[in-house]
């Protein structure tokens, strides 16, 4: 039987483990705060992240990060991005020599402008071979429910995406497989971005077509800065892409739309910030992914003024002036 290890109790790393246990792979989850591993191991339900919901009775969790890896086909890490690296440096010496690494992360670390499964592969000193990522339109509070939905396994090994297709695929979570890891992260990451813009212009009571503006022009965004990188331009149609920026950029439940709809309303970052629970990736990845961008002498506009408004005291009418008054240019999608 497969085994996987999960690291970490949040919103998704709880519900991956759910939908790994559900497709009859032996999960271990492990956390950090005791009481919140104790209810999941003994009452079945994550009170802190995810209240009323039943997870399986297979599910098991502990506090002992070397018993929840031991002997783990997969290693699912589900920590924010901006601590995954020392996180994972404490795990490094726990992995089993022929673990496959997974990321669920969304996020492009802040300085190296490295995106996760890079982090991973140095952190670990593991090939490239070795490490997969995961993600896709994946809001949590729908998973809970076993609403249908779709997600993307990638890996540049295909033996690695056919194995974690089937230790997570099931009737009402299908998983697709794909070979373009860093298009496949970058959709991830970008679309918090975007979203934070989507969710600045609901706030200040904007209507649907500056929303569609915002994720059409914010998806030749990530298309360009993918090509830049090397990504697979198709990647940015697919699921990972267009269709997580889509689930995101529309939902009432994604935490970086919802964050930046309280910006849009004339909240302060400090309120925003205070409202805020849980990780909402964009906040911080916005800064390394302009960053990863100019690196890459790629224009991207509305993460532009993303990082104004959230960053460096920008309004949002500035923000909005600054978009609208650029100059005027042909259409281009991509590069
Ligand atoms: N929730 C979703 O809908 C969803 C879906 C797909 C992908 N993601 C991505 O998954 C990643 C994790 O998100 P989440 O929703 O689980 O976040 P979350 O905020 O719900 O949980 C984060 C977890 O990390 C732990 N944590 C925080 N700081 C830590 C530290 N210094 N060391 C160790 N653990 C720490 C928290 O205790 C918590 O268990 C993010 O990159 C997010 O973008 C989330
Ligand atoms: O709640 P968000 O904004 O972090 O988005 C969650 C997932 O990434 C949606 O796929």
């Amino acid at each position: 039987m497969t085994k996987a290890a999960v690291l970490g109790t949040g919103s998704w790393g709880t519900t991956f483990a759910m939908i790994l246990a559900e497709a009859g792979t032996r999960t271990t989850l492990w956390g950090r705060r005791a009481e919140v591993v104790e209810a999941i191991d003994r009452a079945h339900e994550n009170p802190e992240y995810l209240p009323g919901v039943r997870l399986p009775t297979s599910l098991r969790a502990t506090t002992d990060p070397a018993e929840a890896i031991d002997g783990a086909d997969f290693v699912v890490l589900a920590v924010p991005s901006q601590t995954l690296r020392g996180n994972l440096a404490g795990w490094a010496p726990l992995l089993p020599p022929r673990a496959v690494l997974v990321s669920l992360m969304k996020g492009i670390e802040l300085r190296t402008c490295k995106r996760m499964s890079e982090v991973i592969c140095e952190v670990a000193e593991v090939p490239a071979e070795r490490v997969a990522v995961v993600s896709g339109p994946n809001l949590v509070g729908e998973l809970v429910r076993r609403e249908p939905a779709a997600t993307v396994v990638a890996a540049c090994d295909d033996t690695v995406t056919a194995r974690l297709q089937d230790a997570c695929h099931l009737p009402w979570f299908r998983a697709y497989t794909n070979a373009d890891v860093a298009g496949v992260e970058l959709g991830g990451a970008v679309k918090n971005v975007i979203a934070l813009a989507v969710g600045v212009a609901a706030g200040m009571g904007l209507g649907d077509n500056i929303r569609a503006t915002l994720m059409t022009r914010g998806l030749a965004e990530i298309a360009r800065l993918g090509a830049a990188v090397g990504a697979d331009p198709h990647t940015f149609a697919g699921l990972a892409g267009m269709g997580d920026l889509v689930a995101t950029c529309t939902s009432p439940l994604s935490r970086n739309r919802t964050f930046g709809e309280n910006l849009g309303r004339g909240m302060t970052m400090a309120e925003t910030i205070a409202a805020t629970r849980q990780t909402a990736e964009g906040v911080k990845s916005c800064e390394s992914v302009l960053d990863l961008a100019r690196k890459h002498d790629v224009e991207m506009p509305i993460t532009e003024v993303v990082v104004g408004v959230v960053h460096d005291g920008m309004t949002p009418s500035e923000a909005a002036m600054l978009l609208m008054s650029r100059t005027p240019k042909p259409e281009r999608y991509g590069v």
